[in-house]
């Protein structure tokens, strides 16, 4: 008896180890000294704080648990001290009840568990004296003990949260979810007590427990993934990471750079993981000082810091996702779900009832960060170039992380660091004001450039067979011009490696020709414009090309650009294979752009936009008829034939014709407008008004209702009047651009145009051909890789698309039925409600309460057993003779294994072993199915499939399989009594029913 007690107190032991481990060592010594005493204590005290602010809660529910567990302690204590053992429940749930009673939903879902668990471990004194004389029931003991470590342990891990009062909501359900699981668990150990279950049974048990564990384990992980794609979706956030693994590109060839940054105090007094001083920092200097690749050097340094979350955003001139408040807090958000599931849900939650396809609300945005950012124990935040956004989107974003780092307490503050990096202007000064700044100066970055243009000079001297004087010479003027700017340094460094001798290289060292002063950035543009414009051959392909990226409503991809110069206009085709670049941009416009990993094209700077326009290199009103007369004339080509289907799709498809469709299509109107706009004379050119006037006549379709234009955007257009369809192309340049802003789906009924009819039309085809086209690099080359695509033209989706069917067809419903479930597992998460009350109406119809009943897990159901057969050499009993025969055997000849398995030569003792093992180790298809055909020709059974009978009689006795098997049942009862036979017995676990 004395080595059995050592037994089941190692048992009891390692359950608690295993909790111990997921505590802190304060909550360990803490727990470790609690007395049902102090509990009692507590519990008392939060019952008077209650009636004295008269919101008396019902602890009364605790009454059970705490009966239930004093019996549990008075059953253990046959085997085992219990009094460590007990301080761990004790004190986890003085420490569950003291939080939770700040809050009291929490604290009524708090109470309503115990309350539970205690209905499950009520009445064990019953079985005292059954215990005494079976020792293994301490067996299940021990797991009603784990059962509760587990309830703590999870609730805990909840109520730890900083922000869990807000989280609350989002996370409960979730949890209820695990708790049904527990619960679940509890109820089957004492199932096992209450039928007085053998070794074998509570074997079975175990067994099968362990498989609803994996299983259960399964669904949490795809439930998780799933749910990580809707808020992906939902967030549709820029891609952080790889702006980070760009700017980290551009360092990785001069490692020593930026390191400078780590030895400066200010800095460090922000950087500090422990010694905090500064808890907003405005980093700011000069344009193209390298403030950016400074700052992923920063993030890359943060992030091995231990404890620490580190979020961090690029905002980007003119793109809508990097550039204003909600895409800076779209993509934190992205970042921070990724690093905790417990604000997975909480978005998820958010997601799906905010009625959007896209999180597009700033106030929800707001509340979703602050929530987000309070929740962490550390975070440090970086955000790049401010200057990049408006000025009210700059401020908004600034004095959100102000007013969230004010609002923390005391003690909490250090919890919070965020890093601003921006030019220094006058209006950022003003935004900046109220937090430390630190300058970036020339000092600061000389050595860094002296790197960088040592390392580029060393390029020209191996380029050009410079001797080693001459590459020092190169080496010290590039960074003494620089003078602190990195963005000169790269820009001169390229243009000398791109002259074409070594004379021309020294015209322009001449100190004469080589850009110096303020103004130094843009002589470097000037040089390299003047560069490109020698190139005579392709300076016309440079300007157009430079003039588009000034115009462009979007970043154009690489691809849309080969197709817009592909355009024959004149012949109205798209001559792809002759007509596009055979050149790479950066050829065309030398350093002046830069490529993205998406494929998009961009100019380099800012400064660089603003150069060309001033210098009058790029004409942005010819720049934007250009662009609008090249839309129009595109859409109007023959392969937007608006009648029917065009069995010729697919041959224009091969071809690339639709490579710039989802371009034009989107911002005709809004090029048209620019154009209108910025225009000085009051003629259009008359190339333009034709264009526009076949583009309407070739589109055209009379609309059910007629769209109220506003009168300021009709007097904009008069200019067109001598175009003979000038009232319907008003109209529908006003639906285009009111379709590309408006949030909610377009009015079928006032469509004026057939176009977005072809898009879809256009788009399946592509769809169709990415999957059979021989040449799939140039099918590519020309529609990229995500050809599956959001029909909304407002939705980014529509131009980026998805690189799966599934994906856009997950997506686009979302846009309709914005409004899904967020209950783990339930159908309606992924397809959605139509409106907030019709989700309210299902989540209080389907998941008010927990529905223990749905038992998908499906653990065995016990007979109570007769035990009538007693074996005459051990303990065991049966119900049955022929069992207590083939139980004998196992005495007669322990070691006799006279069955053998034919395919793996496995030996077994009893027959049955070696059939199981037949059937659940070699038989690949689950042979027993529930179901079958009625003799009516329906169908009964739910389809589920098992390895082996018993698993599926067992089905059979579940809630649900009995449900499956009635009217299998109510057949064979009609049967029986219309041949007024005694009814058959109910159906057998026979293969293929
Ligand atoms: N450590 C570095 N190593 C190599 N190149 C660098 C480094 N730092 C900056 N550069 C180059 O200098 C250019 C300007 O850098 P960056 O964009 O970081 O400047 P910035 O200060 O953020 O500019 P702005 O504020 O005007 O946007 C970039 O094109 C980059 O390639």
């Amino acid at each position: 008896m004395a080595s059995q007690q050592q037994v089941h107190a190692t048992v009891f032991q390692l359950a608690l180890l295993k909790f111990q481990s997921t505590l802190s060592v304060t909550e360990r010594k803490q727990f470790g000294a609690t007395t049902l005493h102090d509990l009692n204590v507590t519990i008392e005290t939060i019952q008077q704080k209650q009636k004295s602010e008269r919101k008396l809660r019902a602890m009364s529910k605790l009454g059970r648990f705490l009966e239930g567990m004093k019996e549990y302690d008075k059953i253990v204590a046959v085997f085992l001290n219990t009094s460590e053992l007990l301080a761990f429940i004790w004190g986890p749930m003085k420490f569950l009840l003291q939080v939770a009673s700040t809050f009291y939903e929490a604290f009524d879902t708090l109470l309503e568990a115990y309350q539970r668990i205690g209905e499950h471990i009520y009445l064990l004194a019953q079985y005292e004296t059954y215990f005494h004389n079976r020792p293994h029931m301490c067996d299940p003991l021990t797991l009603i003990y784990e059962d509760i470590l587990h309830f703590h342990s999870k609730a805990m891990r909840f109520f730890k949260k900083k922000m869990w009062q807000q989280l609350f909501h989002a996370l409960w359900k979730t949890f209820e979810f695990e708790f049904g699981a527990i619960l679940r668990d509890m109820r089957e150990h004492m199932t096992l007590i209450h039928s007085q279950a053998t070794i074998t049974q509570f074997t079975e048990v175990l067994r099968t427990q362990e498989v609803a564990k994996l299983a259960l384990e399964n669904q949490k992980a795809a439930e998780l993934h799933r749910r990580r794609q809707v808020v992906r979706q939902w967030l549709s956030a820029a891609n952080c990471e790889a702006d980070q693994e760009t700017f980290t590109n551009v360092r990785s060839h001069y490692p020593s750079t930026g390191q400078w940054i780590f030895k400066n105090n200010k800095f460090s007094s922000w950087f500090d993981p422990i010694y905090c001083l500064t808890h907003l920092l405005w980093m700011n200097g000069i344009p193209g000082a390298g403030k950016t690749v400074l700052a992923s050097l920063i993030v890359e340094e943060a992030r091995k810091h231990q404890d620490v979350s580190v979020i961090f955003f690029y905002c980007r001139y003119r793109d809508c996702d990097r550039n204003t408040f909600l895409g800076v807090a779209r993509g934190l958000l992205s970042q921070l779900l990724s690093q905790d599931d417990a604000l997975l849900s909480f978005i998820h939650d958010k997601a799906s009832t905010s009625g959007q396809t896209t999180l597009c609300t700033e106030s929800i945005a707001k509340e979703l960060l602050e929530t987000s950012v309070k929740n962490c124990d550390k975070l440090y935040v970086v955000i790049d170039g401010l200057d990049e956004c408006e000025r009210e989107e700059r401020k908004q974003i600034v004095t959100f992380f102000e007013s969230i780092q004010t609002s923390l307490p005391q003690d909490e503050a250090d919890s919070l660091r965020c890093l601003f990096l921006s030019q220094d202007d006058n209006v950022a000064r003003k935004d900046f004001a109220n937090m430390s700044s630190f300058k970036i100066t020339g000092s600061h970055t000389k050595q860094d450039i002296h790197t960088y243009a040592m390392a580029r000079s060393l390029e020209l001297q191996a380029k050009f067979q410079l001797p080693p004087d001459r590459q020092h010479f190169i080496q010290s003027l590039v960074t003494d011009t620089a003078d602190g700017m990195f963005l000169f340094a790269r820009l001169m460094t390229s243009y000398l490696f791109d002259q074409t001798s070594v004379a021309d290289l020294d015209v322009q060292l001449l100190p004469e020709n080589f850009p110096q002063g303020p103004l130094r950035l843009d002589e470097a543009y000037s040089r390299i414009m003047k560069r490109l414009s020698q190139a005579a051959p392709t300076h016309a392909q440079t300007l157009k090309l430079l003039t588009w990226m000034v115009c462009a409503k979007r970043s154009m991809k690489w691809r849309e650009i080969q197709c817009a110069v592909s355009l024959n206009i004149e012949d109205q085709v798209v001559d792809w294979d002759r007509k596009q670049f055979s050149v790479d941009s950066k050829d065309l416009c030398g350093s002046l752009v830069e490529v993205y990993t998406d494929g998009t094209v961009n100019l380099v700077h800012h400064t660089a936009k603003r150069y060309l326009i001033d210098q009058s290199i790029v004409d942005v009103e010819a720049g934007e008829r250009n662009l609008a007369s090249l839309c129009v004339n595109y859409l109007s080509f023959p392969c937007f034939n608006p009648h029917g289907y065009d069995a010729n799709l697919p041959i224009y498809v091969s071809l690339g014709y639709y490579g710039f469709f989802d371009y034009a299509y989107a911002y005709w109107s809004r090029h048209l407008d620019a154009c209108l706009r910025l225009q000085t004379s009051i003629d259009v050119p008359e190339e333009l008004r034709e264009a526009t006037e076949a583009f309407v006549d070739t589109h055209w379709t009379e609309p059910k209702t007629r769209a109220v234009v506003r009168r300021p955007f009709v007097e904009r257009w008069k200019p067109l009047e001598n175009n003979g369809n000038l009232e319907r192309l008003v109209l529908a340049g006003w639906l285009a651009q009111r379709q590309l802003n408006a949030s909610t789906k377009p009015d079928m009924d006032e469509q004026v145009l057939s176009l977005h009819r072809l898009v879809a039309r256009v788009r399946t085809c592509i769809e169709e051909a990415r999957a059979t086209t021989s040449k799939p690099d140039r099918f590519r080359s020309m529609y990229g890789n995500n050809v599956f695509k959001c029909p909304r033209v407002n939705c980014v989706r529509f131009y980026n698309g998805f690189a799966s069917k599934q994906l856009r067809d997950d997506h686009v419903p979302k846009h309709e039925r914005s409004f899904f479930c967020s209950f783990p597992g339930c159908a309606m998460a992924t397809l959605g409600c139509t409106t907030l009350k019709e989700l309210q109406k299902h989540e209080t119809d389907y998941h008010d309460t927990l529905n223990l009943d749905d038992d998908e897990l499906e653990y065995p159901e016990l007979p109570i057993e007769k035990t009538t057969f007693q074996c005459t050499q051990c303990d065991a009993k049966f119900t049955r003779n022929n069992n207590l025969k083939i139980h004998m055997r196992k005495h007669n000849a322990p070691n006799k294994k006279d069955f053998v398995c034919v395919q793996c030569g496995k030996s077994f003792a009893r027959q049955g072993d070696r059939t199981r093992h037949e059937s659940t180790t070699h038989s690949s298809s689950k042979t027993f199915a529930c179901g079958g055909s009625l003799k009516n020709g329906t169908t009964w059974g739910c389809g589920r499939e098992f390895n082996r009978g018993d698993m599926l009689n067992r089905h059979w006795k579940s809630e649900k399989g009995k449900q499956c098997i009635r009217p299998k049942e109510q057949e064979e009862a009609m049967e029986a009594a219309s041949s007024n036979a005694t009814p058959q017995p109910s159906i057998v676990a026979t293969p293929g029913i």
